[in-house]
């Protein structure tokens, strides 16, 4: 039997990115907070996007390690169906957003070896879901959107109580291996998706998420 799979766009800055992940077959599209990426986006240019959405494709702001203000601000202008946590956030700090905001909350997990696993059994009974994405090398500029993937066997057959999304250097050339390796039903991916750093191709969406869901 077919398998259900999502896949997560990650890193839109146009209104028109939204309108082709929407198109495509996409299940959530993500807008990055996080200054320093190529992506960042401010919160009207969020906004924008946002309300440019149609019913049903859900909208993840994907934030690192940040503060109540910033969260009040980016909550009270963008319409949000989801919080991606993808920084350093405690289990405590965790529950608090999920208690403060009223969204669900999805915590990136970095993946590098077998020692990493732990904490995503931690973070699955406070989120609502997790992310698994490549650990950033310690002198990366930013904590994910890094276009590397991790070693999927380390993760082969396990499972976790909340749904899950597997990322880090998925391509349209691995995902068939990565959803038959993994076992993932959800895909998240934002690097392979560029024709420049920040800037989405869209033929390249298309091509992802058709292979994805084939
Ligand atoms: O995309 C970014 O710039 C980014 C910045 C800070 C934290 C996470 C970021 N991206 C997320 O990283 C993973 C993997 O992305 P890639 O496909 O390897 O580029 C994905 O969850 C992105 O949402």
């Amino acid at each position: 039997m077919p398998k259900d799979i999502k896949v997560k766009l990650c890193g839109l800055t146009r209104p028109e990115d939204v309108a082709v992940a929407a198109e495509a077959g996409a299940a959530y599209v993500g807008f990055v907070f996080f200054p320093k990426s190529p992506r960042y986006v401010s919160l009207p240019q969020a906004r924008n996007m946002a309300l440019s959405a149609p019913i049903g494709l859900a909208k993840v702001a994907l934030v690192v390690n940040a503060d109540n203000a910033t969260l009040d601000s980016l909550t009270d202008q963008v319409p949000l169906d989801m919080l991606q946590l993808h920084g350093h956030e405690s289990p405590d700090r965790v529950l608090e957003v999920k208690k403060r905001y009223g969204l669900p909350v999805m915590k990136a997990v970095g993946v590098a070896d077998e020692t990493d696993l732990a904490a995503i059994d931690t973070y699955s009974e406070v989120a609502d879901q997790i992310l698994l994405d490549t650990k950033p090398p310690k002198d990366a500029t930013r904590p994910g959107g890094n276009a590397v993937a991790f070693d999927w066997n380390l993760i082969a057959g396990r499972r976790w109580s909340v749904p899950w999304m597997l990322a880090g250097g998925l391509t349209v050339d691995n995902v068939a291996e990565a959803i038959q390796r993994t076992g993932a039903n959800q895909l998240d991916l934002s690097s392979a998706l560029e024709s420049a750093p920040g800037v989405k191709d869209h033929a390249k969406m298309r091509a992802f998420v058709k292979a994805a869901l084939a």
